[in-house]
């Protein structure tokens, strides 16, 4: 049997990178330190800010609840190198000394193409794919980030089915989605080949809440509750530029 892949349209290439505080090594520090440290991190964040005015890419910058990590990042950028280039500044920071990584994940952002072209079109080109393609991340108050996979085990395996089944499986999900308009956000990056999930789930909130109510109800979803696999959640709350210097007050 010959199981046909979808076609996808692949955007800005994306970098969740989370980071944990060394609170204990930052109390020891200098205050003059911890100054410099905080001007030089926030001179980064204009830059970062300007690139996201130029549209040449997006970041988003979240306090994570929890132990897991500190501080998540999502960068969004036209190339892997300037992903790694980014990366590799921020490890060179001030900041960094007092920063200890606990996850990264890299991806691609991705729309499917389950829906044939209609003769003529040029689906990809219209300005409603290029804006999700290539999106100002939300600067909404909360955030979920967790990887997933396509479940392929024994008769529940996405792999082989046909791909109108899944389009049609893909379109339900779509319905339960829309109920959230306005309050959910999603950003949907691609990893097969870059990292040990095949998808990154990003979500963005006005209400907390929303975040738990869309991923339990799209659990019923069959391309959930039958084909979905999860990772690891991290859930957060937004940093603005302005209050960086309050949360590291020590
Ligand atoms: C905020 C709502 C929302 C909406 C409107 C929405 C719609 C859509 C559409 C129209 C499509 C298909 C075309 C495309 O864009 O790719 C998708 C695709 C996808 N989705 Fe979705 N999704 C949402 C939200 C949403 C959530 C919350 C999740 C996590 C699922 C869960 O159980 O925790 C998710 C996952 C995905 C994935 C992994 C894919 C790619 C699957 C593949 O096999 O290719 N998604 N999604």
């Amino acid at each position: 049997m010959m199981v046909e892949a979808v076609e996808t349209f692949d955007g800005w290439y994306s970098l969740h990178d989370l980071r944990s505080i060394d609170w204990t090594a930052w109390k020891y520090a200098k205050e003059e330190e911890r100054q410099n440290a905080i001007a030089e991190f926030t001179e980064l964040l204009s830059k970062w800010e300007a690139v996201e005015e130029n549209k040449q890419g997006s970041h988003a910058f979240y306090k994570v609840v929890g132990q897991k990590a500190d501080f998540i990042f999502m960068f969004l950028r036209p190339t892997m190198e300037e992903l790694n280039e980014l990366e590799t500044e921020l490890n060179k920071s001030k900041f960094a000394e007092f920063l200890i990584p606990a996850h990264s994940y890299v991806s691609v952002v991705e729309i499917s193409r389950y829906q044939p072209e209609k003769p003529g079109e040029d689906l990809e080109n219209t300005p409603y794919i290029q804006g999700r393609l290539y999106p100002t991340l939300p600067k909404w108050d909360y955030m979920s980030f967790y990887p997933m996979d396509r479940r392929r085990e024994g008769n529940d395996n996405w792999y082989t089915l046909e791909k109108d089944v899944r389009g049609k499986l893909l379109y339900e999900h779509s319905k339960t989605g829309r109920k959230y308009a306005g309050k959910i956000q999603q950003v949907i990056t691609g990893s097969i080949g870059f990292d040990d999930w095949e998808w990154g789930v990003t979500l963005f909130a006005h209400d907390v809440i929303q975040l738990k109510k869309i991923v339990y109800e799209m659990r019923f979803d069959e391309v959930s509750s039958r084909y979905g696999e999860f990772g690891e959640f991290f859930v957060g709350t937004i940093m603005n530029k302005e209050e960086l210097a309050n949360y590291l007050a020590v």
